[in-house]
């Protein structure tokens, strides 16, 4: 069967080749269907860059990555990106109201606007108070965050990259945020790769860690295999 998603030796230069040659190397991996990854490891590892390259926002120096047996650089980036979406860690609110900002995917990728499907998502990530009126700019750090994950649910992607979303949300949206992604895993198979440095919530939240260090992919494995090295070694593991 063909893999979902399938990388092979990618390797980005580092921008300062006095201090080091490459940012990352040998990022080897496959995902075979929709799965739930934590991508986890110390500051500076890569760990956005290689999600900013997996939504197609930065290219690769060497390597080739494959979705559903397509190589990327022949895949539109219009389509890639209804399937492989990306949501950055600063959200950032397009002009206009929070419905505008809402409607925006789907204007973009000539879909019907689902009004009912996006109000069930702003439920459930805790926003159902806010008057889509509201210009979106107004809206809290946190707020931002949610909007921009439910615009990009409305996509209904195979992948979701997500940048640590929820570093500035407190505790209960945090858990919101967390089931919803989990419920959406369950039942419309939808992936996602999610960059975090809260090993508490990579348990709650992963099937299988990525973790990276010493500018590769040097752990791929299941997340109770992982917490079970991480408890008989806990100093190995730099978070
Ligand atoms: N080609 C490059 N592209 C992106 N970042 C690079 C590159 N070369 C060097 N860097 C540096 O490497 C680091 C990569 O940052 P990145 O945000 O991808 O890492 P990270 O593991 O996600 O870190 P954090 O956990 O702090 O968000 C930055 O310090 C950046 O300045």
């Amino acid at each position: 069967m063909t893999p979902l998603v399938e990388l092979r030796q990618l390797m980005k230069k580092h921008w300062d080749a006095q201090e080091k040659s490459e940012l990352f190397s040998d990022v080897t991996t496959t995902i075979e269907q929709p799965e739930r990854i934590a991508l986890l490891g110390k500051s500076g590892q890569g760990k956005s860059t290689l999600l900013r390259i997996l939504a197609k926002l930065e290219s690769v120096d060497s390597g080739t990555i494959y979705f559903n047996g397509q190589l990327m650089s022949e895949v539109d980036s219009r389509i890639w990106r209804m399937n492989i979406c990306y949501v950055a860690q600063q959200a950032t609110m397009l002009p206009g109201t929070i419905l505008d900002n809402l409607m925006i995917s789907s204007k973009i990728h000539n879909r019907t606007f689902e009004e009912s499907y996006a109000r069930q998502l702003i439920k459930a990530v805790g926003l159902d108070h806010l008057d889509w009126e509201k210009h979106a700019g107004d809206l809290s750090g946190g707020e931002k965050q949610r909007i921009a994950l439910v615009r990009s649910l409305l996509l209904r992607p195979k992948i979701l990259l997500l940048d640590e979303i929820t570093a500035s949300l407190d505790q209960q949206s945090k858990e919101l945020v967390e089931q919803l992604l989990i419920k959406f895993h369950q039942k419309e198979k939808i992936g996602f790769i999610w960059v975090t440095h809260d090993i508490e919530q990579a348990k709650n939240v992963s099937e299988r860690i990525w973790y990276m260090e010493d500018g590769t992919l040097a752990s791929d494995v299941k997340t109770s295999v992982f917490l079970d090295d991480q408890a008989s070694s806990p100093t190995q593991v730099k978070l």
